[in-house]
């Protein structure tokens, strides 16, 4: 359920966006038509500040992409392409989007920017080689089409290696998504549909879209960076201080800590230590009553009811405290040696799987309501206070 909560958010939503996008941008053309060399220009700017703020942020996949389409913005402007042209820009295209898709955001100026210019004079070789051969051996590129792929059309045929690599760009998107591989599918998807469709949208706007997209990218992927802690997904202690700002006077807010984690760590290793921060705050997530939880630190969490007296949170913070508690954790070890050990992992992984052993941990919760005169940090450490009256009562217990 929640890979596929991910997938809608990172992969359906953006893609149902751009249909919806595409659709009105059609649907109210002769609005945009009067703008039209205003529109022409766009990409410039647009294209230009995606590319400068994908690299100031890291993304330097987009840099690249962004550049890439630039040059072929302004060398569409100015010339037009032959078919074969055209077929070979599309194809290499493709293939470049594809294969930033499965490499990792380096810097510009590194020795990667090498590779990544090498990967790009490799795409094109590839497509030209795939034209030349269409034109080189047609007799039997005509029969190999018309005996194994009669279904499809010539230039269908012909856009063969686009096909298959889009299939490996879209998997990979469902495989592994976020933002970014969403981005580059989706200019996939619109560098297609230009060269498939010419007469539908011009160029401009579909690449101001693409410059969008990848604003947009980069934007919400720094909100994440800055607001939401990396291991558990939880928001963070940032977020937490931001909410606090916007909260009235009727709120409560609760301590949560894992019980003997350094002992739960010392046992079982950082690794399985991570696994169990990331399930504690998965439960802590479906806390009812309204509650907001955070990531505060380390094996600390906060939850925050707004507009809620303490009396009317217990049984909730209860309800989440038992849960913990009757999960049973089952145990999976991670690759976290190098390769000498990978056959001693699959060892392990085997036993592990047979056996399928399971642990449970246990939290302590301390709750306090915000008093008139008290700010949010002498109402968390009220809670706080409360935190350690449950540790020193025996632990696994809410505390008030
Ligand atoms: N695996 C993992 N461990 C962490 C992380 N952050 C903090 N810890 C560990 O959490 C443990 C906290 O231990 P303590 O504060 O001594 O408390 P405790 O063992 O939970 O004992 P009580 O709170 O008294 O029940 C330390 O061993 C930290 O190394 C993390 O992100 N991952």
């Amino acid at each position: 359920m929640s890979s596929f909560y991910h997938s809608c958010r990172y992969l359906l939503i953006p893609l149902l966006i751009t249909a919806i996008l595409l659709g009105l941008i059609e649907h109210f053309q002769e609005f945009w038509l009067n703008w039209q060399k205003t529109i022409q220009y766009m990409p410039y700017w647009l294209l230009g500040c995606a590319t400068i703020i994908s690299l100031q942020f890291n993304r330097s996949r987009l840099s690249y992409i962004g550049v890439l389409l630039l040059i072929f913005y302004v060398f569409s402007q100015n010339s037009t392409f032959n078919p074969k042209q055209n077929e070979l820009i599309l194809i290499a295209g493709g293939l470049i989007i594809t294969v930033f898709s499965f490499i990792k955001d380096r810097g510009l100026i590194s020795v990667h920017s090498l590779l990544r210019v090498g990967i790009i004079l490799t795409c094109f070789l590839t497509a030209y080689l795939w034209i030349l051969m269409l034109s080189s051996y047609s007799q039997q590129m005509l029969t190999l089409h018309q005996t194994y792929l009669p279904f499809l059309s010539a230039s269908n045929f012909s856009r063969l290696p686009l096909y298959f690599i889009g299939t490996i760009l879209f998997i990979k998107l469902c495989w592994n998504s976020n933002l970014l591989h969403t981005s580059l599918g989706i200019t996939f998807l619109l560098w297609l549909i230009h060269f498939s469709f010419p007469n539908w949208l011009p160029l401009s706007v579909l690449l101001n879209m693409i410059a969008f997209f990848f604003l947009a990218t980069v934007l919400i992927d720094s909100y994440f960076l800055a607001y939401r802690d990396e291991l558990t997904g939880l928001p963070s202690r940032r977020a937490l201080f931001n909410l606090s700002l916007s909260l009235g006077r009727k709120y409560s807010v609760a301590m949560v800590d894992i019980d003997h984690f350094k002992k739960f760590n010392d046992t079982y290793g950082h690794d399985v230590g991570d696994q169990v921060l990331k399930l504690v705050a998965a439960k802590l997530a479906q806390v009812t009553g309204g509650g907001k939880a955070f990531r505060y630190g380390g094996e600390e969490f906060t939850i925050v009811f707004p507009s809620k007296e303490i009396q009317r949170v217990l049984s909730d913070l209860d309800q989440v405290r038992v849960n913990i508690e009757k999960y049973n954790i089952v145990l999976r070890e991670e690759k976290r040696k190098g390769k000498q050990d990978k056959n001693a992992t699959k060892k392990r992984n085997k036993k592990i799987s047979e056996k399928q052993p399971t642990v449970n941990v246990t939290v302590s919760i301390g709750c306090a309501q915000h008093q008139v005169d008290q700010n949010f940090e002498q109402c968390m450490k009220e809670a706080d206070k409360a935190l350690y009256k449950a540790k020193d009562s025996g632990r696994n217990q809410v505390c008030t």
